[in-house]
């Protein structure tokens, strides 16, 4: 736990050797489009960057300039908030806008950017203001931020006594997920989990496909083009890579070797028993993770029906898997609320990676802390039960469902899991042999299992394996 109560230099990048006051102002004016899509209109943070990038060909320096001054604009932004509301006579909330995103990513780079001169942070923030038809606000502006200057570094924090205002605003986190994090597992547990959430620099998970290239040859591949590889703290199929630039330049990516995918929903796939005659059905698959993951799995063998909502979400699966090159996966652009007769009691093994509040995956989607609400959670729970209810039913009688989330949310996860026992007729598979050892605990032997995101360092994930009871005489399912 934070040993005083103000912000220090511990808790900041390294200082790099690039400094970034020369950095062309339109790419500051693109983070300020970026952060009032975002935080003012409430759009995806990564489709947000992924579109901007599309449209403005930016040089790798300012690309991650860019990436990295929104995407942690975004993630401490309870925290920026909380210094700026210090040092301005207006409070954040009751400020323009446009105002308060420029100061959002000014009061950024003074805590969090050593690269960035505090001076030069200042100075772009008033030209935002001007050419952002602001020039009377340019003085309140400047004013702010010269005051964030001096005197950020003895900014009091709130003390630790006063656990969920202290945690939400060291780790920029919504105080009412901290009161649900401290109420499951405690103070200490919550902020290993919150710390885990702001790690800097956290690169990106990759899955080998095995069947595709062995493990030796796409690390060699990825380190001959720079990359910086880790193993896997789970499954050694796993690979975390740094320092890649753009994905789609990797010789490993192109090749269809390697699946964008953090490593804890890999237990998915090691759950499943598959083999090259097997019929998987992924009912929720986009953008395909886990049925390529079965895909390889089966050696390109067998049927993985996979579906989805929309056109755009299928398409991506599709994307995927001419890129990996499997032709097992059949695609469907399918409602899983709506029954399919045609695939009752057809699969082996059906996969049900449901929608989520995806309380998990804030690390990597630091948006997710602002856009989830209290309330979505008791909705998702509830369309959780509606596509459990309909997709049982292609299970064969001796086959496996997998109900997995990306949350840490009890009412999605383990009392969905009991919900499923008591409710479907299934009865829960130990998992306590694909479990790695680094992720042991007792309710594996009951069948479901949490990975908290502080274990290797990536997502929280959910998994519970139910098999499906034998008919009863009569045919009907032995309930
Ligand atoms: C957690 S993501 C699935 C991730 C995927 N299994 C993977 O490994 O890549 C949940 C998916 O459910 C889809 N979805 C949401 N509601 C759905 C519904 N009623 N029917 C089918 N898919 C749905 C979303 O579009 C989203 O792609």
């Amino acid at each position: 736990m934070p040993q005083d109560n103000k912000r220090n230099n511990t808790g900041r990048p390294a200082a790099g050797k690039t400094v970034y006051n020369t950095i062309a102002k339109s790419t500051r004016q693109l983070a300020l489009e970026a952060m009032v899509s975002i935080m003012e209109n409430g759009e995806y943070c990564d489709k947000v960057l992924h579109s901007i990038l599309e449209k403005y060909p930016l040089e790798q320096r300012d690309r991650a300039f860019l990436m990295r001054l929104v995407e942690g604009t975004v993630e401490r932004c309870i925290e920026l908030d909380y210094v700026i509301d210090r040092y301005s006579k207006l409070p954040v909330a009751k400020q323009k806008p446009m105002v308060r995103e420029i100061l959002r990513l000014a009061v950024y780079q003074i805590m969090y950017m050593d690269q960035v001169p505090d001076s030069a942070a200042c100075n772009e923030a008033v030209k935002l203001a001007c050419t952002n038809h602001l020039i009377p606000l340019k003085g309140f502006v400047n004013g702010v931020l010269r005051n964030v200057v001096r005197f950020y570094e003895d900014t009091p924090y709130p003390k630790a006594k006063d656990e969920v205002r202290h945690l939400s605003v060291w780790y920029s986190m919504p105080e009412w997920i901290v009161t649900r994090f401290i109420d499951q597992y405690g103070f200490e547990k919550t902020e290993a989990i919150l710390q885990n959430f702001l790690q800097e620099d956290r690169g990106i998970s990759l899955r080998c496909n095995l069947s595709r290239a062995s493990k030796d040859e796409i690390t060699t591949s990825l380190q001959n083009q720079g990359v910086k590889v880790e193993s896997g703290k789970l499954f050694p199929v796993s690979l975390h890579i740094k320092n890649y630039g753009r994905l789609g330049d990797l010789e490993a990516f192109k090749n269809g070797w390697v699946q964008v995918q953090d490593e804890s929903s890999l237990i998915v796939g090691a759950a499943a028993p598959v083999d090259e005659s097997s019929v998987v059905i992924d009912v929720c698959a986009a953008p395909g993770g886990k049925s390529i993951h079965l895909a390889d799995k089966m050696n390109g063998e067998g049927l993985i029906r996979a579906c989805d909502l929309t056109k755009d979400k299928v398409s991506l699966i599709r994307q995927n898997l001419i890129r990996t090159g499997f032709h097992n996966v059949k695609l469907k652009k399918h409602d899983a609320m709506e029954f399919l007769p045609e695939w009752e009691k057809t699969a082996d093994v059906v996969i049900a990676d449901l929608p989520c509040s995806g309380l998990g995956v804030i690390g990597h989607k630091a948006d997710i802390k602002y856009k989830t609400k209290l309330q979505d959670i008791k909705t998702l729970a509830q369309q959780q039960k509606k596509i459990l209810q309909t997709v049982y039913r292609y299970v064969k009688p001796g086959g496996i469902l997998l109900y997995s989330t990306c949350t840490i949310a009890p009412e999605e996860n383990e009392q969905q899991a009991e919900w499923i026992r008591q409710n479907l007729p299934f009865e829960p598979v130990s998992l306590e042999d694909i479990v790695p050892a680094a992720a042991k605990c007792e309710t594996a032997g009951n069948g479901y299992i949490q990975i908290l995101p502080d274990l290797a360092g990536g997502d929280g994930f959910f998994l519970a394996a139910f098999r499906r009871k034998e008919l009863g005489d009569n045919g009907k399912d032995g309930y």
